[in-house]
């Protein structure tokens, strides 16, 4: 089958902004194709962040996209109400819902893109044929919790495994990579079949967020490019 023609988008995750400024700290991020807002409960991962009402806040403070990832148990119960927020994206965890396509479903109803994260020892197949419902699936290269964290090569042949799945089926679903992103490891991701990347610490940590996040962008672009 021919190679269909990607697009890279780079989502920067605010885990590594300063908290006490976020509007500031999303105006520094113009270019971005989303902002990436990371949501933990201290229960379905060991850290805890922010939630419902400050999701709204954010919302109001920007006008680029919001790319949801939930790091909450009962996904079910929680999630419809960030795709009500304004959201663009929803990102469940599989691990943390009872009923992932029913969820998926509801974050369309909702006018929210649905997507579906699996951590790294969690096993794609089971979910290949609900692809067509999501419009992402988020494969995470970092246990869920923390930033900074060292991106795991050992997740490379599961997005291999998806994206030539969804291009078999021939399902436009996004392949969304999230942990360790970074100049040294996004070639890599981007050649296994990547085309959404999350990237805190190589965006935040940088002294021009901006030109980092471009830069990036531009490098996963040239290695998709590379491998059509
Ligand atoms: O979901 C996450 C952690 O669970 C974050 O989005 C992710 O870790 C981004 O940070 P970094 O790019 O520094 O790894
Ligand atoms: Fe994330």
């Amino acid at each position: 089958m021919a190679e269909l023609q990607r697009s890279v988008h780079l989502h920067p995750s605010i885990l590594s902004a300063d908290f006490s400024r976020l509007g500031e700290e999303i105006a520094r991020i113009p270019s971005a194709d989303a902002v990436h807002v990371d949501v933990m409960d201290n229960h379905f991962v060991p850290n805890l962040t922010l939630g419902l009402p400050v999701v709204e806040a954010i919302r109001r403070a920007t006008s680029l996209p919001l790319d949801i990832h939930l790091m909450i148990s009962d996904a079910d119960r929680w999630a419809p109400g960030y795709a009500e927020a304004g959201a663009e994206s929803v990102t469940f965890h599989a691990e943390a819902s009872g009923a992932p396509i029913r969820l998926a479903r509801e974050l369309r109803a909702r006018g929210a893109q649905a997507g579906m994260a699996l951590k790294p020892a969690t096993a794609l197949e089971p979910y290949l044929d609900m692809l067509t419902e999501l419009d992402m699936l988020l494969l995470m290269t970092v246990e869920p919790g923390f930033g900074g964290q060292a991106f795991l090569e050992v997740v490379l042949p599961k997005i291999r495994r998806a994206r030539q799945a969804a291009d078999d089926a021939g399902v436009p679903v996004a392949v969304q990579v999230d942990g360790g992103i970074s100049a040294q490891t996004i070639t890599a991701a981007a050649e296994a079949g990547a085309d959404v990347f999350v990237a805190g610490s190589a965006v935040y940590g940088a002294d021009d967020p901006d030109a980092a996040l471009i830069a990036l962008r531009d490098q996963a672009a040239a290695a998709q490019g590379s491998c059509g």
